[in-house]
């Protein structure tokens, strides 16, 4: 069962803050009779990453382009850097940076090239050189755009995205299709980018990777915020009992519990030595995800 933190509209909702990164109130975007995003409520700070989560359809990427500005609302107050998105001019744009589902990856100009293009575009770029190393790309500045791997174009977005400086950065599942080594690199860019003072949005469906990355984490289900949360929080994770498992003459036996420790110790009493297989468990954010979106979407 979802537990709803939106306000039923935005009347009831205070007004959006004009310190936060991004700031919604009572959000809605139709298509025809239908409403996409029905009157969400969304605060993110300054410097912190944020994912957003929701199964497919919910609305996430329509949030998102409706605060980077490609999309217009049918009601509700959005500020993105204390701007309204609707009429937000160069200067706004240019604070932002924004890493898409598919890339430029495929351009005949080379990895440098293009950055230094895209740097142009911007009155106080970073060095195209410092953005190549700091996304682990410097032995293929020279490299044509269409001869990167999958996840070199990954960072080449990256790359393409963060080289204006931007205060806000919105990522895009941008680990889709990485090999696990690759998504480990991928993350600590992402940490570095944070060092640097950027606040990011991310949408992914990977749990693991909004549990790593994610100082907060928000759940979109039929166009509304079910929940915002550390990922150790959401959906009375933090709280929520814990099993602890072990085995005991050959079959595995389970037990849940408000107090894991006491259990444990009481149970290392029991046995000579270590306790065999011992295990203790909480929900995963995945098993907690499942369980809010779990009743249709
Ligand atoms: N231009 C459009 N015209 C009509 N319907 C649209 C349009 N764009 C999106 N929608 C619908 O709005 C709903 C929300 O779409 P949106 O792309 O925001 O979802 P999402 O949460 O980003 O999903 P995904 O995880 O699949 O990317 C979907 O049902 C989609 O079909």
């Amino acid at each position: 069962m979802i537990r709803s933190t939106a306000a039923a509209s935005p009347q009831h909702s205070s007004p959006p803050d004009p310190e936060a990164a991004i700031s919604i109130r009572g959000l809605v975007k139709r298509y025809g009779d239908r409403a996409v995003v029905d009157g969400l409520d969304l605060d993110i700070h300054r410097g912190e990453i944020f994912a957003l989560l929701g199964p497919n359809g919910a609305g996430k990427t329509t949030t998102v382009e409706i605060c980077e500005g490609y999309r217009d609302r049918d009601g509700g107050e959005v500020r993105v850097l204390g701007v309204d998105p609707a009429k937000g001019g160069r200067s706004w744009k240019a604070d932002l940076g924004i890493v898409l589902q598919s890339g430029a990856g495929d351009s005949q100009l080379s990895v440098r090239e293009l950055l230094t293009a895209q740097a142009s575009y911007f009155a106080d770029p970073r060095d195209p050189d410092e953005v190549l190393e700091l996304v682990g790309l410097t032995d293929k500045a020279g490299a044509r755009g269409r001869t990167l791997s999958g996840g070199q174009r990954r960072r080449l977005d990256v790359a393409l995205g963060i080289v204006g400086r931007p205060r806000l950065l919105f990522l895009d599942e941008p680990t889709t299709g990485f090999d696990p080594e690759a998504r480990r690199q991928f993350w600590a860019l992402i940490r570095s980018l944070r060092e640097l003072g950027t606040t990011m949005l991310l949408t992914t469906h990977y749990l693991d990777e909004a549990e790593e990355l994610a100082d907060r984490v928000g759940v979109i289900a039929r166009g509304q915020l079910a929940e915002v949360a550390v990922p150790t929080a959401l959906g009375g994770r933090g709280t929520a009992p814990a099993v602890v498992s072990w085995t005991e003459d050959g079959v595995r036996r389970h037990a849940e519990t408000a107090t894991p420790t006491a259990f444990v110790a009481e149970l290392a009493a029991h046995f000579p030595g270590e306790v065999p297989d011992l295990a203790v468990s909480r929900p995963s954010l995945e098993d907690v995800y499942l369980t809010m979106i779990g009743d249709g979407s």
